[in-house]
């Protein structure tokens, strides 16, 4: 019989090894600042704030870990404990290095990316309780804004031909965190081969033919990928550093 009084306990995984290449050249993406702050930082608290996560593994650039580790030390995260792995070559890989370091006893994993440093802990909350209220699979996301095309490739500067468009009312943008039940998470990473197209890891338990549910995502959960985001990002930290007291 299950032990019902055994605590649940929840980590979160944040791959933070990407270079950010869309964003621009400079230091890798996780490590450029906002607000004076890098990234990654802010990644780490946005995940710490939710009272439900013991452990934070945050998975570095892959010759990066030593540094990310000293600049890590140098905040403080409230009550979350912290792990520093060396990341991979392409983000699945650099999750699969953060699952790895999870010790016995974890139940719950989030997995987020450092590139959405303002997700707000309301957010991160409804996915872990999604993923204790049973679903092996969790994603936050929105309704589109936009009209989707279907079209069909065509090197760069040529038009390329419209195929069709997806009922939009039956799409979402799909954001991060996104939780797991561990074991579920584990048998995607080990089941589903790297390049099978799954850009999220909801996509690898998809694969495994396992459910997977959506929860109101946030708008201010977007990702940092290009330079205007990087804007959008400031504005949004001054806003909530002048009304709300964040760090
Ligand atoms: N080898 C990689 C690639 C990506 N990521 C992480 O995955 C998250 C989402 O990826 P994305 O925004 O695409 O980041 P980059 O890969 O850095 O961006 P780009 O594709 O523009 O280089 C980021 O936090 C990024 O650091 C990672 O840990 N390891
Ligand atoms: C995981 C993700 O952020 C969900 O929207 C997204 O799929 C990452 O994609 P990217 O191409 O690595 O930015």
């Amino acid at each position: 019989m299950p032990d019902s009084s055994r605590q649940i306990r929840t980590a979160a995984v944040i791959p933070a090894a990407g270079r950010g290449v869309r964003l621009g050249p400079g230091a890798p993406k996780a490590l450029r600042t906002l607000g004076g702050t890098p990234m990654l930082v802010h990644a780490v608290r946005a995940m710490a704030a939710s009272r439900a996560v013991s452990l934070v593994v945050v998975v570095a650039p892959p010759d990066g870990a030593p540094e990310v580790r000293a600049l890590l030390d140098e905040h403080s995260f409230s009550r979350a404990e912290l792990l520093v792995v060396p990341g991979g070559e392409t983000r699945q890989e650099s999750v699969r290095r953060g699952l790895d370091a999870l010790p016995d006893g974890i139940d719950v994993v989030l997995v987020h990316d450092a590139a959405r440093p303002l997700v707000p802990v309301d957010t991160v909350d409804a996915v872990i309780a999604a993923v204790r209220a049973g679903a092996p699979a969790v994603v936050p996301a929105l309704p589109l804004a936009d009209t989707v095309k279907q079209v069909e490739p065509r090197p760069r500067g040529e038009a390329e031909p419209v195929t069709g468009t997806p009922e939009r009312a039956l799409l979402r943008a799909v954001q991060t965190p996104q939780g797991f039940d561990r074991e579920t998470l584990l048998k995607a990473h080990d089941t589903v081969v790297e390049g099978e197209g799954a850009t999220d890891d909801a996509g690898l338990v998809e694969r495994l033919g396992a459910p997977v549910v959506v929860v109101p995502g946030h708008e201010e959960a977007f990702k940092v990928t290009r330079p205007l985001d990087l804007v959008l990002a400031e504005a949004v930290l001054a806003r909530r550093r002048a009304t709300d007291g964040y760090v």
